[in-house]
């Protein structure tokens, strides 16, 4: 089976490129520029070149509070761009993998959400990858959709690196308290793939395509979050910054964010057999991938 990865450069895209696939498996991976979703041609050479059986996507634009004064860039790859790739996708017969968000409720519902609440995006990242979700629904039939919440990984750009940052230059900070939901680590959602993967590999007539929540095990806060963060780098570096729960009103932003982010993954894993590891086991592993990395004090 040839597999084709799109964003192969992110945080989940990397992780795939790392993953343990299937045998059988072909999996080829582009970035910018071999492919831009905000350019339609790229797609159509991409997918005809490689060929693929199966395509993930795990591209985005993903800079949450930009994407409030730069709505038209955030639409043309989070909307326009996953409309094409459905498209070539479904022309070729080929299976889609996407992923999406959180960020597409509007977090007032006072328990996990399920696959079939109403959307109901607070800030425009989220309505854009809500436009995404309904333009694949619409057009590939083969596909499974993935949304997942607060990804990190050792790779790229996230909250826990942010937060090991932050607690190496300054002596104090103030994280909300009040937003509720669950670290995902890019490895869990990339293992997630890989299953889903061997399934349309091995039963490609018997796959519940469909919508599908994701997340690490558990929940806590962004605060919960940024405690645990502290914990270890007290334990390796002998430093812990003073950490202040606030509400979200105490932290003012461009975008909106829903108060409540938990996704209730009890779907996938009847489906598909996917059961995350607790979010505070998986961080324990990155935070084991980051702390390898960097080299001893001296
Ligand atoms: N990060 C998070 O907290 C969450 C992410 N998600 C979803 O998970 C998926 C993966 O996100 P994640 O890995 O975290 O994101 P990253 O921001 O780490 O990576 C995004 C990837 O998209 C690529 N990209 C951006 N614009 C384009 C474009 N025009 N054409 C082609 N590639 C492009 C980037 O490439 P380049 O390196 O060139 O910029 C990068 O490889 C996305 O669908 C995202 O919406 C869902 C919930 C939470
Ligand atoms: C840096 C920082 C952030 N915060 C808050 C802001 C926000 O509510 C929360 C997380 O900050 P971030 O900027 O990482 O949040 P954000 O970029 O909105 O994270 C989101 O990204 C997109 C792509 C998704 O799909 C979501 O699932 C989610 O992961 O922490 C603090 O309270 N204190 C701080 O010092
Ligand atoms: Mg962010």
């Amino acid at each position: 089976m040839n597999i084709l990865v799109l964003g192969a450069s992110g945080q989940v895209g990397h992780a795939l490129m790392r993953a343990c696939w299937p045998d059988g498996a072909r999996v080829v991976g582009l970035a910018r520029p071999a492919v831009d979703l905000a350019d339609p041609d790229s797609i159509d050479r991409a997918v005809a070149e490689h060929a693929p059986d199966l395509v993930v996507n795990a591209t985005a634009y993903t800079a949450v509070d930009k994407a409030e004064s730069e709505r038209e860039a955030a639409f043309a790859i989070n909307r326009d761009g996953p409309a094409h790739l459905a498209a070539a996708c479904a022309a070729r017969g080929a299976a889609l993998i996407h992923i999406s968000t959180d960020y597409v409720f509007d977090g007032t519902k006072p328990a996990p959400y399920v696959e079939d609440d109403p959307v109901a995006p607070v800030n425009a990242y989220g309505a854009s990858k809500e436009a995404g979700e309904a333009a694949v629904r619409a057009t590939a039939p083969r596909h499974v959709i993935l949304r997942t919440s607060w990804v990190y990984a050792a790779h790229g750009a996230n909250f826990v690196k942010t937060m090991l940052r932050l607690g190496r230059e300054r002596a104090e900070l103030s994280v909300v308290a009040d937003q509720t939901g669950a670290p995902t680590s890019a490895d869990d959602i990339a293992a997630a793939i890989t299953r889903i993967a061997a399934r349309i590999q091995g039963q490609p007539d018997d796959v519940p395509w469909g919508t599908y929540h994701l997340t690490g095990a558990g929940e806590t806060t962004w605060f919960g979050f940024a405690e645990r963060i502290f914990e270890r780098l007290a334990r390796e570096e002998g430093r812990r910054p003073a950490v202040k729960p606030i509400a979200t009103a105490d932290y003012p932003t461009p975008a909106r964010r829903p108060i409540n982010s938990r996704l209730d993954g009890s779907r996938l894993r009847a489906a598909f057999g996917v059961e995350p590891p607790d979010w505070a086991d998986s961080l324990d592993r990155v935070l084991d991938e980051l702390f390898s990395q960097r080299p001893p004090a001296t």
